[in-house]
């Protein structure tokens, strides 16, 4: 057993990153469809096995033609080229209708839109069998409305780089290349539970004293929408004993494949603070961070009797202190590892005046728009609804009790917190 800890914000943070990256790092890879790879972490670079657009091709509907035969004179409709065929090549005097996306036959180097041809419609077969002609602008340049080979990306360029999390448009990219399946990092498995004998699962009638577990479903949307692969527990109750068996039961149903073991509440200072109790024996520090919401933490490698060493990280119960605890040590923790983007932060004007605790860092929750940040909710840790919604965090530092109105404020932007 070891004494708690006291830590500041940064230094809690390097050590979960710490832990974090001993226990999820070399996740492996698996290859994936596309259609299964949206929001996971590309394992290699991928260079392009082929030029976009794959061959010149026409940006509108008109008139494939050779600029050297562009002039007073009318010239002879031929058969028309429709995207997706192979285009004969073009004879001298002569005009080829073209559709968007067709390819532009050898001999021609201009596209006419049909809006600049007289007559400005496409003749019928019969027109064009019996020889249909067309007047055409004589001042089109050569390579007009011609998308050229490889205009968007050459054979061979880098297209994405290892570690790029792949969302709609570059999963559309590597489709339109014709890659159809990638090399991604494995989910890291994390196992996922709540402590408390008042909670029970949403959808569940309260009887008296409890109220609805809210972190097992928050805390499992944000790491799913990190890119993990959650398995939760469900609420285990507060008895040391039914507490152990079932954390063995839950490891041992997971065939030892879990990196990572989060779970929320029973870590302070109550009678009942099971987490703490049980598993200050077993591997993990717990202590305080200055930072309100969020002090009370936990984390280390949990080492179990008959079980692998897992990584456990102990968040605050109250939802909001788990929330931010998430947003401030494990997110960052997992972001270089799963390719999440980093939260962007903005300088914005408070729009009223916020007190904070001395000692600590504050974090409150509030709206960023147009360059202002107005808090919502105070800064008590229950304010769930006040929470979500909030798109921002203010961080103020430990030795400032009072932020007046108008302050310039760094903003943290959390959107919905995916
Ligand atoms: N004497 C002291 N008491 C407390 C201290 C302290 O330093 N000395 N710290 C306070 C702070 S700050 C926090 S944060 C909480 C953290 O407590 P625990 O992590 O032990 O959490 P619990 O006691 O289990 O629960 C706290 C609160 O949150 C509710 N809760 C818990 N889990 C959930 C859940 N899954 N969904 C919704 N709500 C949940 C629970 O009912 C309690 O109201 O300790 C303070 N006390
Ligand atoms: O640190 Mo606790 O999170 O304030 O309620």
């Amino acid at each position: 057993m070891t004494s708690p800890f006291r830590r500041s914000v940064s230094e809690h943070r390097a050590g979960l990153k710490d832990i974090i990256e001993k226990a999820l790092g070399n996740p492996g890879t698996e290859i994936l469809a596309l259609d299964r790879a949206l929001g996971r972490t590309l394992a290699t670079p991928i260079a392009a096995p082929r030029s976009l657009p794959p061959w010149d091709n026409s940006q509108m509907d008109g008139y494939a033609v050779n600029t050297a035969d562009l002039g007073p004179e009318s010239l002879r409709v031929v058969a028309p080229i429709a995207a997706g065929i192979a285009a004969p090549a073009l004879q001298p005097g002569t005009a080829a209708p073209i559709m968007t996306g067709a390819p532009v036959p050898a001999g021609a180097n201009t596209v006419i839109p049909i809006e600049a041809a007289e007559p400005d419609r496409f003749p019928g077969e019969a027109e064009t069998a019996s020889g249909f002609r067309v007047r055409l602008p004589a001042i089109a340049e050569p390579g007009s409305y011609i998308r050229a080979t490889g205009s968007d990306i050459a054979a061979g360029d880098p297209v994405l780089a290892a570690g790029t999390r792949l969302g709609p448009t570059s999963l559309g990219l590597l489709a339109g290349l014709g890659i159809g399946e990638v090399a991604v990092l494995r989910r890291p498995a994390v196992l996922l539970l709540s402590t408390g004998d008042e909670l029970v699962a949403p959808g569940t009638e309260l009887a008296p004293g409890q109220i609805h577990d809210a972190n097992t479903t928050m805390l499992a949307a944000a790491l799913e929408s990190a890119g993990c692969a959650v398995t939760t527990v469900g609420v285990l109750d507060d008895s040391p004993e039914s507490f152990m068996a079932s954390l063995g039961q839950a490891l041992e149903a997971g065939e030892r494949s879990y990196r990572l073991v989060l779970s929320s509440g029973g870590i302070s200072m109550g009678a009942f603070d099971v987490v703490k109790e049980v598993l200050i024996n077993h591997g993990i520090e717990f202590g305080s961070v200055a930072m309100q919401p969020g002090g009370p933490q936990g984390a280390g490698i949990l080492g179990l009797p008959g079980h692998a060493p897992v990584a456990f990280i102990a968040f605050p119960g109250n939802p909001v202190s788990a929330f931010v605890s998430y947003e401030m040590f494990l997110r960052p923790a997992l972001a270089e590892l799963l390719g999440l983007p980093e939260r962007q932060q903005l300088l914005a004007t408070l729009t009223e005046e916020v007190a904070s605790m001395p000692h600590k860092v504050q974090i409150r929750r509030g709206s960023y728009s147009g360059g202002v940040f107005t808090p919502m909710g105070g800064a008590s840790s229950h304010l769930l609804a006040a929470l979500a919604g909030s798109n921002s965090f203010i961080l103020i530092d430990e030795d400032t009790t009072v932020l007046p109105a108008g302050s310039p404020v760094q903003v943290l932007i959390i959107g919905d917190g995916s």
